[in-house]
């Protein structure tokens, strides 16, 4: 097991630590027991990972430190971040005597975060939970910063609120269980932050980015802290997205919850592949406003596409995603002000910025292209 290294996301009396390190599920007793108070924990999980050793092994660190734990495991996919299951895990843990005090340890992707985090935010008005994340999404975004929610019919995690976790535990070694598509779909939010804020990440990402999908230690190491780095100051500068700064981590989401919307929870296009599709489109948009260099949209795309990233909505699906479908789903966006969207663009990577004044043929165009 190698030295944790430990980064903080200051906010105030909601700062909280993040832990990273190989192997850190059989320590997670020692570490995190200062934020849990009760000496017990309700574990939540999905079906595939409660059919690894990791439940069990988190179980048994927790007890090596004298804290007792319950399990629920969840269905796994997208389609549990819903009303119905998140009704039934607020009705199992309201059954089993939830205290104010009790605490909720998500171990698994971003679906079980934002869900178990949600389901955190509004039992007994708010009780605490911890994020231990077991994918390279979610160990690189969704663990961090307390968004938490689920989808609906209308869009993509249009309900929800903002809910900070205690701690963030990344037992890096866990992502040697993750199917390779899942990893790739992850890398897209590695890249994204590369795109949005760092220009010699991303150009440090074109040289390594292989390594760190082959599951190269320290590799994978660089990449996930650099994009907490990134994260965790982001969301320290406007946790609820209210001056513009946060709204940058939305970058090529826009577009990407619209496929995912059109797609179909669960219709087998994933978040990331979505956010890679989307950020695409994005420089596309940003290059035809005259915002970013025509070479920097398409080194862009081109690393998106070496490294096994879908780049076009055909790639990933035979359904039809009609121009028209799409910009109604984006005009669901949480961005939207007065009835206008706000589009996440770039001036090249590594500088990226909001923007209400993006005409509607600009993007018509752009998607007409694309699809
Ligand atoms: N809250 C945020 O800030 C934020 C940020 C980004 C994404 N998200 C959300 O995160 C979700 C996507 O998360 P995700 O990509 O982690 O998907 P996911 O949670 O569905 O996990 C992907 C798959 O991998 C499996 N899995 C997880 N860990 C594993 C492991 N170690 N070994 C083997 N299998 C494992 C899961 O069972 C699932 O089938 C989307 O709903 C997206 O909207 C939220
Ligand atoms: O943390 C954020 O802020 C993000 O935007 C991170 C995104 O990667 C993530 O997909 C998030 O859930 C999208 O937020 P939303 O507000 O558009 O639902
Ligand atoms: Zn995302």
């Amino acid at each position: 097991m190698s030295a944790a290294n430990v980064l903080r996301v200051a906010l105030g009396e909601r700062s909280y630590d993040i832990v990273i390190g190989e192997g850190l599920l059989d320590r997670a007793g020692e570490l995190l027991a200062s934020v849990l108070p009760l000496r017990h924990a309700v574990i939540v999980t999905d079906g595939n990972l409660a059919r690894t050793r990791h439940p069990d092994r988190l179980a048994a660190g927790l007890e090596r430190a004298g804290i007792s734990s319950r399990r629920i495991v969840l269905p796994a996919g997208e389609g549990s971040k819903s009303w119905p299951v998140l009704e039934g895990l607020v009705d199992d843990l309201l059954a089993h005597g939830l205290e104010r005090r009790s605490s909720l340890v998500a171990l698994g992707g971003g679906v079980i975060g934002d869900l178990v985090g949600f389901a955190a935010a509004i039992a007994l008005r708010g009780i605490d939970y911890v994020q231990i994340p077991t994918t390279l999404l979610s160990q690189v975004d969704s663990a961090v910063g307390g968004k938490t929610g689920i989808n609906s019919r209308h869009g993509k995690n249009l309900i929800g609120a903002f809910h900070q976790p205690k701690a963030v535990l990344i037992d890096t070694s866990v992502l040697d269980d993750l199917p390779v598509r899942e990893l790739e779909a992850g890398y897209a939010e590695v890249v994204k932050y590369g795109f949005i804020k760092d220009r010699s990440f991303f150009a440090w990402l074109e040289e390594h980015g292989k390594a760190v999908l082959a599951g190269d230690a320290s590799a994978r190491a660089h990449a996930i802290r650099r994009s907490l780095e990134v994260k965790a100051a982001v969301v320290a500068a406007d946790e609820r997205e209210t001056s513009g700064e946060r709204a940058l981590l939305n970058f090529g989401h826009t577009f990407g919850h619209a496929y995912e919307a059109l797609a179909g929870y669960d219709g087998g296009l994933l978040h990331g592949q979505a956010v890679s599709i989307g950020m695409v489109d994005a420089f596309a948009l940003s290059a035809r406003l005259g915002h970013c260099p025509q070479d920097d949209a398409e080194r862009a795309e081109a690393h998106l596409a070496r490294l096994g990233l879908p780049t076009r909505i055909t790639q990933v699906s035979n359904r039809p995603f009609p121009v028209d479908e799409l910009l109604a789903a984006m005009g669901r966006d949480k961005k939207v002000e007065n009835a206008r969207l706000r589009f996440v663009l770039v001036r090249g990577i590594g500088d990226a910025f909001t923007s209400a004044d993006v005409p509607e043929t600009a993007v018509r165009a752009v998607l007409a292209e694309h699809g």
